[in-house]
């Protein structure tokens, strides 16, 4: 430490002891003469790294239109004033370090003769907090008014982004299901990446995210390169530009697994420990989001499905079958729906029981639904009636569809509690939009009616208006 007698204080040492960032220029040269240690600390240069001041300010200040329209104005301004002015108002921008992250800071000026002091007050605690508070109310803004998960889990990650400057964030959402990892919310990635991960299996070595997911605690890749959890995916990373990944389980209130949220970086780095606080955060942030639309979507599959055979409800079919009904009218395309009914399912009932009687449903809800195309709807309407709504499908594909599940049904078997075999058949009425007005009730009616044909026929069989096949 420099030896400093009483009576040969400098302007210098003075400003050494000063908490806030100092530096000061020459007037007419422009040239910076001194920085202090507070300004080498905030800024992390050595005096000899600065040039003058204009290049240093026209690199410094992150933001160019910023600087271009209210800095340079304002510093115009003030090196206009006239000299020893000793108070002027402030101004505040966002600069970048010397390691290219970025600081918000509050710059004043004065002048003293031939010097012009130039004070960098760091603001960029409160300036985060500020805006993490921001982001947070955005967000729960965003859940009160049920929008859409992703916009939600986009505004999470451009948080984080700007606050870790050179980083790519990203929520993978977990499907418990299928155990793998799906898109959640990653903007800024290459799409050939986004896909290569939609969808991901979880387990050990499954990169960062994929193995934060199975293990159910967080990982960090300093080195994506050379580490083991990345072996079958370095050369995905490297195409991506991604070098290091920190990533974080995300999980509810109850400890359930809701997916992952990690950041990525362009070189191997390790996390400091405000980069955990980010994650800490954006993983908290991220699990209110998800574990509400969960419980939204809950909510209305409560409404719209049929608890027992996790197929749609009647108030669902109707509303689905109205809204198609008048869109394959005015575009022209066929239509068809199927009345379906169990055959002599009291008599199952009566020998078997209530609950064998229930697992033969979930069978048949089961078995329909694996012969059924994916645009068609099926759903349970009555105690073992069933509707299915096939949409894009004339006459003939749809009694073909109709036989079918007639055909797979009756092949069906549930074991009784005496392990015996129970089997099961249905009838199945055929309707289609004829040319001209339809209605739901007038459909449903001629499907209804085919039904009883059926049924009266024997049961067992398909039958369309009269039209037995
Ligand atoms: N296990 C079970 N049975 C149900 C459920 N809903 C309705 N049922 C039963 O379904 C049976 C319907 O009987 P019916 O209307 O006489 O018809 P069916 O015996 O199938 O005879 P057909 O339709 O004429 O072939 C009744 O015994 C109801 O108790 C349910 O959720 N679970």
């Amino acid at each position: 430490m420099k030896n400093i007698s009483k009576d040969n204080i400098r302007l210098e040492d003075i400003l050494d002891t000063a908490p806030i960032a100092v530096a000061w220029s020459s007037v007419t040269s422009g040239r910076i003469e001194h920085i202090n240690k507070a300004f080498s600390a905030l800024f992390g240069y050595v005096l000899q790294d600065l040039p003058d001041l204009n290049t240093w300010f026209s690199d410094a200040f992150s933001d160019a239109s910023y600087y271009q329209q209210v800095v340079e104005p304002w510093i115009q301004n003030n090196q206009a004033r006239q000299q020893d002015s000793v108070s002027m108002d402030g101004i505040s921008a966002r600069m970048l370090r010397n390691d290219g992250t970025i600081r918000k800071i509050n710059l004043c000026v004065s002048t003293l003769g031939e010097k012009r002091l130039w004070y960098f007050n760091d603001i960029t605690e409160h300036w985060i907090a500020e805006r993490r508070l921001r982001a947070r109310s955005k967000m729960l803004e965003m859940v009160a008014k049920s929008s859409a998960l992703k916009d939600i889990l986009n505004v999470i990650v451009t948080q984080i982004q700007q606050e870790s400057p050179l980083s790519l964030c990203s929520v993978l959402l977990f499907d418990p299901v299928e155990q793998c990892l799906r898109l959640g919310a990653a903007p800024d990635f290459p799409d050939f990446y986004n896909q290569a991960i939609d969808g991901v299996k979880i387990g050990l070595n499954v990169g960062s995210c994929g193995t934060a997911a199975y293990l159910n605690k967080r990982v960090i890749v300093e080195d994506i390169a050379t580490h083991p959890y990345w072996q079958d995916y370095t050369q995905l990373a490297a195409e991506a530009g991604l070098a290091a990944c920190w990533s974080d389980p995300i999980v509810s209130s109850k400890g359930d697994l809701l997916g992952t949220f990690a950041i990525y970086k362009r070189l191997p780095s390790s996390p400091t420990q405000k980069e955990i606080e980010l994650i800490d955060f954006a993983s908290n942030l991220a699990s209110i989001a998800i574990e509400s639309y969960r419980a939204q979507e809950a909510l209305q599959k409560r409404a719209y499905y049929d608890h027992l055979t996790g197929l749609a409800n009647r108030g669902y079919f109707f509303q689905h079958c109205d809204a198609l009904l008048k869109q394959s009218r005015v575009e022209g395309f066929p239509l068809a729906i199927i009345m379906m009914d169990v055959d002599h399912f009291k008599v199952v009932n009566d020998k078997y029981g209530h609950k064998i009687g229930d697992f033969v449903l979930q069978k048949l809800a089961q078995v329909s639904v694996s012969v059924l195309k994916h645009t068609d709807v099926i759903a349970r309407i009555g105690g073992e009636e069933f509707a299915i709504l096939l949409p894009f499908t004339d006459n003939n594909s749809a009694l073909k569809s109709a036989e079918q599940l007639r055909e797979v049904i009756a092949s069906s078997v549930v074991l009784s509690s005496n392990h015996e075999q129970v089997r099961f058949t249905v009838s199945l009425g055929v309707a289609f939009r004829q040319n001209g007005e339809c209605t739901v009730d007038e459909i449903l009616n001629k499907a209804d009616k085919a039904l009883y044909q059926a049924k009266a026929a024997g049961r067992n069989c398909v039958f369309s208006m009269g039209l037995m096949t």
